[in-house]
């Protein structure tokens, strides 16, 4: 019975002193074990300040490994060490290629970075090519060395790629712009390592003068780091002694990325809460690790994709869990059909799917391959996921796409999973009997 008199609410948290500190990307005090990377962005960067021309660098590795904060602490006291020997230094960015979906979208960040904010330029009214005019005047205007950071370029659209990571940083040899008197140097940061193999070689060797390659993290480097988070965003005392090389031995075999390893933390904090503990045990620890997986993928479903990117993504997973079936954009479609049939009803015509997959792609959710179909002609794209199928499944589950996982998933799931596909008749596509696989409720 509850005595409607009292109030549900604790004022006092017994764990967290600071829970944001796990959540957020903040800039740190300190950076761990990236003394090499530090070392060659010193190298690449120093011409800047001893008076030879910027360098353009292209720093690449998995998602959480520092890649960002580093390249921002690079900034600073580069900036702060121009300052102070009167070199000549505008730095822009970093500018998240991901929230400009468009090239136009792109360059007019890149112009308004420059501009103070009564005279931005709008978001549409000119053409692509103007805006870049806009641009290549505001370096001219600015002189001195230029330095762009573009974080996350594989988001840029495949066919501006040549724009901003070609062109931009040659702008100065180019006559056709107005520069004269500055030097730009690009900073491109990127974790999608297929895209770099993908990138035209010109693109290449202009972008990656210095490449500097973030590997990831091992269970030790990542107790570390993950000790200077907990010590910030929990209660002295609160944390079990596993509990932090439990989260970094997860992350270290996952992927080595510290942004898991304090999501596991805050996750297991959390559960503690729940269940009215003062400390953090290795029990919490371990049931977080469980569910980690599972719930970044479920924040994609409810939060970051847009309904009918969610069911493309639940109808990928589903296409490279069938067996005998690769997983082509028309079979995508056939079961994002049957998904959004049973979700909303509603369903988008077969030249959107190529649209969502893109956007899906550009996330890191899907991968495609394309394939030449050989002497018939013609090429088509294979897709795969990047995460484990029975994560991705379990999430949809958890979300408001649950209507939408077919009954007999598990079935298909245990198939896939124990290469029993080959021992499986599968159906023709043509067949009839195909549309059925599925049992959609
Ligand atoms: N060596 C480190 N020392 C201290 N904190 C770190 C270190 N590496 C990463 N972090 C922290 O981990 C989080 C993720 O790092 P960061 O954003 O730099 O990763 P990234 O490699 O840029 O990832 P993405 O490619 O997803 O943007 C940030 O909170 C960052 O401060």
């Amino acid at each position: 019975m509850t005595d409607l008199d009292e109030n549900p609410f604790n004022t006092t948290d017994p764990i967290f002193k600071q829970k944001q500190i796990l959540k957020k990307d903040e800039m740190p005090d300190k950076i761990f074990h990236r003394d090499d990377e530090i070392q060659q962005y010193t190298i690449a960067l120093e011409d800047i300040i001893v008076g030879h021309d910027p360098n353009n660098v292209f720093i690449y590795g998995p998602t959480g490994v520092g890649k960002t904060a580093v390249t921002l602490w690079m900034r600073n006291k580069l900036k702060e060490k121009a300052a102070e020997t009167g070199v000549p230094l505008n730095v822009v960015g970093p500018i998240n290629c991901r929230n400009y979906k468009s090239a136009y979208a792109l360059a007019t960040a890149l112009v308004n970075d420059f501009r103070p904010p009564d005279d931005q330029l709008p978001n549409s009214g000119y053409s692509t090519d103007k805006v870049f005019d806009f641009l290549y005047q505001e370096i001219e205007n600015a002189g001195g060395n230029v330095l762009i950071i573009l974080d996350e370029i594989d988001n840029i659209p495949p066919d501006a790629r040549n724009d901003f990571l070609y062109e931009l940083p040659r702008a100065e040899a180019n006559e056709n712009t107005p520069i004269t008197d500055a030097k730009i140097g690009l900073i491109g940061i990127s974790n999608d390592l297929k895209f770099v193999d993908v990138l035209e070689p010109k693109v290449k060797s202009t972008l990656g003068e210095r490449e500097i390659k973030f590997g990831p993290y091992n269970a030790n480097e990542l107790n570390d780091i993950l000790e200077y988070y907990a010590d910030m965003a929990f209660k002295d005392g609160v944390l079990e002694k596993d509990v932090i090389p439990l989260a970094a031995a997860f992350s270290a075999q996952e992927r080595g990325d510290v942004r898991q390893g304090k999501r596991i933390l805050q996750k297991a904090g959390e559960l503690a809460r729940m269940d009215g503990k003062e400390v953090v045990t290795s029990e919490h620890t371990h049931e977080a690790t469980e569910t980690v997986e599972t719930d970044e993928i479920l924040d994609y479903f409810e939060q970051d994709l847009t309904s009918h990117q969610a069911m493309t993504y639940l109808a990928a997973a589903l296409a490279v869990i069938e067996p005998k079936q690769e997983a082509t954009t028309k079979r995508i479609y056939k079961l994002y059909s049957s998904v959004a049939e049973s979700v909303v009803s509603r369903v988008k015509s077969e030249r959107k799917i190529y649209e969502f997959l893109d956007q899906l792609s550009m996330q890191g959710l899907v991968r495609s391959a394309e394939q030449n179909l050989g002497r018939e002609g013609g090429r088509r794209y294979v897709y795969d996921i990047t995460d484990d199928p029975r994560d991705i499944i379990e999430a949809a589950r958890k979300s408001s796409y649950n209507n939408a996982v077919p009954s007999n998933v598990d079935e298909m799931l245990a198939y896939y999973l124990e290469e029993e596909a080959s021992e499986y008749e599968a159906p023709d596509i043509s067949d009839q009997h195909q549309e059925n696989l599925w049992k959609f409720t």
